[in-house]
């Protein structure tokens, strides 16, 4: 595990985004799995500034999103399908054929999750995931506990993730109970994965998947098991973490 340490947010973004960049050049045609959360948000901006600055050619890209919640369609404002539309679809200039979420609206979500698991085998698995972090730890919306063999399903949300992502929605009984997710090993097969995080709220979250003891408990502590993931995190977020783990920029 590759931990880089950054002085703000900013930097964060910038780095992650060339990233992101490196892997378009290499394989115009490659798939990326992205987030959603208020974390990957400058990467986003960064990364699409920079892809229309320098002309890249983005018309093969793939995306596969991690998650969705169960109950809202893709038109409903608090959906992720809304978040990755505002956020990168649009801006980017993606046709909706290059974009994947799971469909939150969909009549039989176990039969969704099976379609999308499907899918990220049909499109030959993802080339760069992008990752953010819940602060119980959650990756995608795999909450601790989750068994580490998991593939895209139905999950229900714990009471923290409600709690915290109600900031997004008027009330928090608008808050779906139950998201479909890539699971842990789904994502474990990604080629590579940057995993985002920053601020104090993180620091707890960050500390057991980086230092803590690989288990069920702490979902994102399965990432030290892949042989490519670089964490981008801030000094807030890496407070706990030991000097000669850490490189700084
Ligand atoms: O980036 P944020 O908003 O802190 O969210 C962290 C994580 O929580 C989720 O938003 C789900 O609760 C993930 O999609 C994200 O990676």
């Amino acid at each position: 595990m590759n931990i880089i340490q950054v002085n703000d947010t900013e930097e964060m973004s910038s780095i992650a985004a060339e990233k992101m960049i490196d892997c378009l050049k290499e394989k115009p045609h490659a798939v990326f799995g992205l987030a959603t959360g208020s974390t990957p948000e400058g990467t986003y901006r960064t990364f699409i500034e920079q892809v229309h600055e320098r002309k890249l050619d983005i018309t093969k890209l793939t995306t596969i999103n991690l998650d969705e919640y169960v109950g809202l369609a893709p038109s409903h404002p608090m959906s992720y399908h809304a978040y990755m539309k505002q956020h990168f679809f649009t801006p980017l200039g993606l046709e909706p054929s290059q974009t994947n979420l799971p469909r939150g609206d969909a009549p039989d979500p176990e039969e969704e999750a099976q379609r999308y698991e499907a899918l990220i085998q049909q499109v030959g698995g993802i080339d760069f995931q992008l990752l953010g972090i819940g602060e119980n730890g959650h990756i995608a919306f795999n909450e601790p506990g989750t068994p580490f063999q998991s593939r895209t399903q139905v999950v229900r949300l714990t009471a923290n993730t409600r709690e915290v992502n109600s900031r997004f929605f008027d009330k928090k009984e608008d808050v779906p109970t139950h998201a479909l997710t890539m699971g842990l090993a789904t994502i474990m097969e990604a080629r590579s994965i940057v995993l985002l995080a920053n601020g104090e709220r993180k620091r707890e979250a960050i500390t057991r998947c980086i230092e803590g003891e690989i288990n069920e408990e702490a979902p994102a502590s399965i990432l030290r098991n892949h042989a490519h993931v670089t964490v981008i995190a801030d000094k807030e977020a890496l407070r706990d973490i030991s000097e000669e783990k850490i490189q700084k920029v």
